[in-house]
């Protein structure tokens, strides 16, 4: 059975036709990427995809399933070749829709593209599939829940080794699990309150229920708090690390930016107040995916553009993930060197905390004696010499290391603000429930709040309903043993 959620399409009125049509019909695309290359995948799914498979090739049955066949491919109505290729065939259930998938594998020429997807055009009850089609039916079959699709989406996007992991592990499911097993719990402890309320005043139930029930909710908020206690860490991963450049005018921000990014990504000239916009530059360091941001520099400006890139250049730094702090080596007042930046941090108009950032202090090639014994965040860089710049990498690696952390299968991250919300949202649930017991209301209305609770963890998969997993749950739930 398909696992639909017929209450919500029915609600939608004649776009629930036409969803229903859509999910339904046979739908093909190509599953390749757009463009010349040396093989294109169409891929079809749907009930009508063996006829497709029959038109092209004139079999009279579908090949073994799963297995390559080098065939000639015929267009249904004139009957030329179109191109030789490789068909597949993925039988029901066993595909990723979930339902009858054709794969075929062609040249990868725009004139063969075209050609095949109008040739399956041509088979009745066939369309071109739209974004996310292929995805949202197996959702739809079950074959992967919305973390899974989310994961999916984003090893489609991931630029980066870090990425890429993330990505996977929740493509996989292991976020999913995770959510699910605690929604399992959830399931348990309400059909133990409903039981309770049921069947407690024949004194039918064991004793007790109630605070084990306690004891369980307690364990599993905890565990909540705990996942959701990670500094964001997945959803910076995978949206990319802020990392600003700031500091007063001329202290080498743009050619940081430009030593960085190996490019002459920003404009350096001698005259202060060189950048006005802010300079975004992407890259990967180490695995990581960056998103570097010079800024204009820090004065007291009476210019209305120089004002304006101040302006966005402070937002800039009270936004990001990291701040690189740049000061001028040769200018660093001779004062006690926390006192100096703290100093310094002030003229320059910025209320960050100096732990949190990187600083960088430039045009080393400019002091004649080193200065000795700085602090692990603090390093001396020269952009004209180059000094000092594989340290500043190292422990700009290690810095985004903790901001992105890692993920594993065993603690697998939020990547996304929807995860937090809807899990901010069980959690307060959660203490309602609490809170109403203790205030001695109604278990009916506590019960609510678990209700409540569970409705919005299956939010995160989009796959419990309350009342199946009740079904469940109570199918096997033995009563007053
Ligand atoms: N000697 C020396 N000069 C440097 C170094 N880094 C930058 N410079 C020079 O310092 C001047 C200013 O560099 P920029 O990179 O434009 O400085 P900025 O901080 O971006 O300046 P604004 O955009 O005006 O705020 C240029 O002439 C650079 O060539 C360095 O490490 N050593
Ligand atoms: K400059
Ligand atoms: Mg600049």
């Amino acid at each position: 059975m398909r696992n639909l959620n017929w209450r919500k399409m029915m609600s939608g009125g004649p776009k629930f036709f036409k969803s229903f049509h859509r999910l339904y019909s046979t739908i093909f695309a190509l599953s390749s990427g757009q463009g010349k290359c040396g093989v294109a995948v169409i891929r079809v799914s749907g009930s009508k995809s063996v006829d497709v498979l029959k038109s092209l090739t004139g079999l009279q049955k579908p090949p073994p399933a799963r297995t390559a066949l080098l065939k000639k491919l015929l267009h249904p109505v004139s009957g030329h070749t179109i191109d030789k290729g490789l068909i597949l065939y993925f039988p029901r259930p066993h595909s990723f829709t979930g339902e009858d998938v054709v794969e075929f594998h062609v040249h990868g020429g725009r004139a063969v593209v075209s050609a095949m997807l109008s040739a399956v055009g041509q088979i009745p009850d066939c369309f071109p599939a739209q974004p996310g089609d292929f995805t949202k039916r197996a959702f739809y079959a079950g074959k992967m829940d919305l973390t899974a699709v989310e994961g999916l989406a984003d090893l489609l996007s991931a630029e980066t080794e870090a990425q890429r992991k993330q990505a996977l592990l929740q493509m996989e499911g292991h976020l999913g699990k995770l959510y699910n097993e605690w929604a399992q719990t959830l399931v348990k402890c309400m059909a133990h309150v409903e039981a309770y309320i049921d069947f407690s005043e024949d004194d039918n139930i064991e004793d007790g229920v109630l605070e084990s029930v306690e004891k369980k909710l307690k364990v599993l908020a905890e565990e909540m708090k705990s996942h959701m206690s990670d500094e964001r860490r997945g959803e910076i991963l995978r949206s990319g690390v802020q990392v600003s450049i700031v500091g007063e005018p001329n202290v080498g921000k743009s050619s940081l930016l430009n030593t960085l990014a190996q490019r002459p990504a920003a404009i350096v000239t001698s005259q202060a107040g060189t950048t006005r916009d802010l300079v975004r530059v992407s890259m990967d360091l180490g695995g990581f995916p960056v998103q570097l941001c010079d800024t204009a520099g820090l004065r007291e400006a009476s210019d209305e553009v120089e004002k304006e890139g101040i302006h966005r250049a402070k937002a800039a730094a009270a936004k990001a993930d990291l701040v690189l702090l740049v000061a001028s080596a040769p200018l660093l007042p001779k004062v006690p060197l926390e006192q100096a930046l703290q100093n310094y941090l002030k003229t320059c108009g910025l209320s960050i905390n100096l732990k949190d950032c990187i600083v960088v202090l430039n045009k080393s090639d400019l002091i004649p004696d080193k200065i000795q014994e700085l602090p692990e965040n603090v390093i001396l860089t020269s952009c004209e010499s180059g000094e000092g710049i594989s340290q500043l990498l190292s422990v700009l690696q290690n810095r985004l290391t903790s901001l992105c952390g890692d993920p594993s299968r065993e603690c697998p991250t939020i990547t996304q603000a929807r995860h937090r919300t809807y899990l901010e949202t069980c959690l307060e649930y959660l203490h309602e429930y609490q809170r109403s017991l203790e205030a001695e209301q109604d278990l009916v209305i506590a019960a609510e709040q678990l209700r409540q609770a569970l409705r919005h963890l299956g939010m995160l998969t989009g796959k419990v309903s309350t009342e199946q997993l009740l079904d469940l749950v109570f199918s096997e739930f033995c009563i007053g043993k």
